[in-house]
């Protein structure tokens, strides 16, 4: 055991980075979850960072031997060697919760998807769905927050999203369907990144009940889907699911209902949570700022003067609303959707003088440059400016990660928030009911009761 935990020295000869493994076996994942559910993700990383060094350091995460890559040195490595020194690895929890990805792995199957989603997600298509998304939007706030005093932000941003992705993804948009698998999918996501003990009542045991659930009704509904396809009931070019289940690999093999269920619960994870997460703290943020409210809502106004009545919003509004993206990308800075994200080294190699070995787990961490002084002055400062101009220095700001596995949903995801932005601040101004509400990390930052406001509606 000492020989396993204590080793000091890499294959390549050099030091193994500094660092301690923690606890035999679950090694430093606890301290590494709790410092989420504290609501201080970024206090594992800048610990560590102190203690040992701002580049690099070793640890052991989900059972298995691990190092942290620091700042925008360490995200430009990791991402810029993808398949060449390192390439994407999953917690075993992940791997489990998909059972497609088991047959082959989550990375094949990752490769696949990333392969498919540009069609959909690249910018020039995504400008057919502005209008769509328009709509949801319209109905969400016409059902959630209209005539309401007080909401709750999360829950309703999760409504919002989740019933977008349905409707994009899946062409279902009927909210009463939506909504019956809209709470498995909250038991999921909060599963997915657990320390994987498979007994009654962990996280874990209820993400995978919860994943079986949501596969049997993706699959009744790819089964729907198949038949209209046939009968010419549905469009070839509707969604992602026509174009699942159309499309055939290099060899001819077309995917089954299972592979096609786990991609596109993948996608309505992936797709729903991280935005969601960001919608939320975009209003806290709102609430907590009314300078940066206002400069917010007068870009907005004047988008929503030049519209004639009930015409939606389009792709070139959604090019006008340039401040509120600056506000959107500083609430992605301060409260990154994802906090990092792991890869695999495939070959022993050297990193800043330290050796890492072949199978070490590495891990990129968001927080490590977001509120890292070096590049962001006064990192708690909320401040939309720094991304005017050239913006934030390469590698400093990685909300959607970088290099071949950056976010296919970046674009997709840079509309939905907009279009939520808009009918937001052009419809309500609001207050907080909780002034210091906790933010918990599990596995997406979120406030703790989940943002409860009182709204006040905006004259017309
Ligand atoms: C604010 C919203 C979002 C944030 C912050 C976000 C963040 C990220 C990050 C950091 C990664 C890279 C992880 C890595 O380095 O391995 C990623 C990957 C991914 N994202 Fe997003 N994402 C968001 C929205 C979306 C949306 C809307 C979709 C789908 C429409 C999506 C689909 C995916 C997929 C499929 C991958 C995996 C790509 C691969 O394995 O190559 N994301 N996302």
């Amino acid at each position: 055991l000492h020989f396993i935990f204590h080793k000091k020295t890499g294959p390549s000869g050099g030091a193994l980075p500094p660092g301690k493994t923690g606890w035999p076996v679950i090694g430093e994942s606890m301290d590494f979850l709790s410092s989420g559910w504290k609501g201080q993700p970024e206090k594992f990383f800048f610990d560590r960072m102190a203690k040992y060094s701002t580049q690099v350091f070793r640890t052991s995460l989900f059972m298995e031997p691990a190092a942290v890559f620091c700042g925008a040195a360490g995200n430009k490595f990791l991402f810029s060697n993808e398949n060449k020194v390192v390439q994407v690895w999953f917690p075993s929890s992940v791997n489990k919760v998909f059972p497609s990805s088991t047959q082959t792995s989550s990375r094949e199957e990752a490769t696949k998807m990333r392969k498919m989603l540009p069609n959909f997600l690249k910018a020039e298509a995504l400008q057919r769905y502005v209008g769509m998304m328009d709509d949801i939007a319209r109905r969400h706030f016409a059902s959630h927050w209209d005539n309401k005093e007080e909401v709750i932000v999360f829950t309703l941003a999760k409504n919002f999203t989740f019933w977008l992705a349905c409707r994009v993804f899946v062409s279902v948009e009927d909210p009463n369907h939506v909504n019956r698998f809209a709470e498995p999918f909250n038991l999921l996501a909060s599963g997915i990144l657990t320390v994987p003990i498979d007994l009654p009542g962990t996280p874990f045991n209820r993400a995978i009940k919860a994943s079986n659930f949501i596969r049997k009704e993706l699959q009744s509904i790819i089964k729907q889907r198949r038949s209209d396809l046939a009968e010419g009931k549905a469009s070839p070019t509707q969604d992602i699911l026509s174009h699942m289940l159309l499309t055939s690999d290099e060899n001819g093999k077309f995917m089954n209902e299972l592979d096609i269920a786990d991609k596109i619960l993948g996608l309505l994870i992936g797709g729903h949570d991280t935005a969601s997460s960001a919608c939320t703290f975009i209003v806290k943020y709102l609430a907590e700022l009314p300078e940066i409210y206002e400069g917010v809502y007068k870009e907005q106004v004047e988008i929503a003067k030049s519209k004639a009545a009930g015409e939606f919003l389009n792709w070139d509004d959604i090019q006008k609303m340039k401040y509120s993206w600056n506000v959107a990308c500083e609430v992605l800075r301060l409260a990154p959707p994802l906090q990092g994200a792991f890869r695999e080294a495939i070959t022993d190699f050297m990193y800043n003088g330290f050796s890492i070995p072949k199978g070490w787990k590495l891990y990129w961490s968001a927080n490590s440059s977001h509120k890292n002084p070096e590049f962001f002055p006064e990192p708690q400062k909320f401040d939309p400016s720094r991304f005017e101009g050239a913006g934030p220095a390469p590698y400093t700001f990685v909300p959607f990660g970088g290099g071949p596995r950056m976010c296919p949903g970046k674009e997709y995801a840079r509309l939905e928030i907009l279009v939520f932005m808009h009918h937001l601040v052009t419809k309500f101004k609001w207050e907080k009911v909780i002034p210091d509400e906790k933010v918990v990390v599990n596995p997406m930052p979120y406030p703790e009761k989940g943002l409860p406001i009182r709204l006040h509606p905006r004259k017309a």
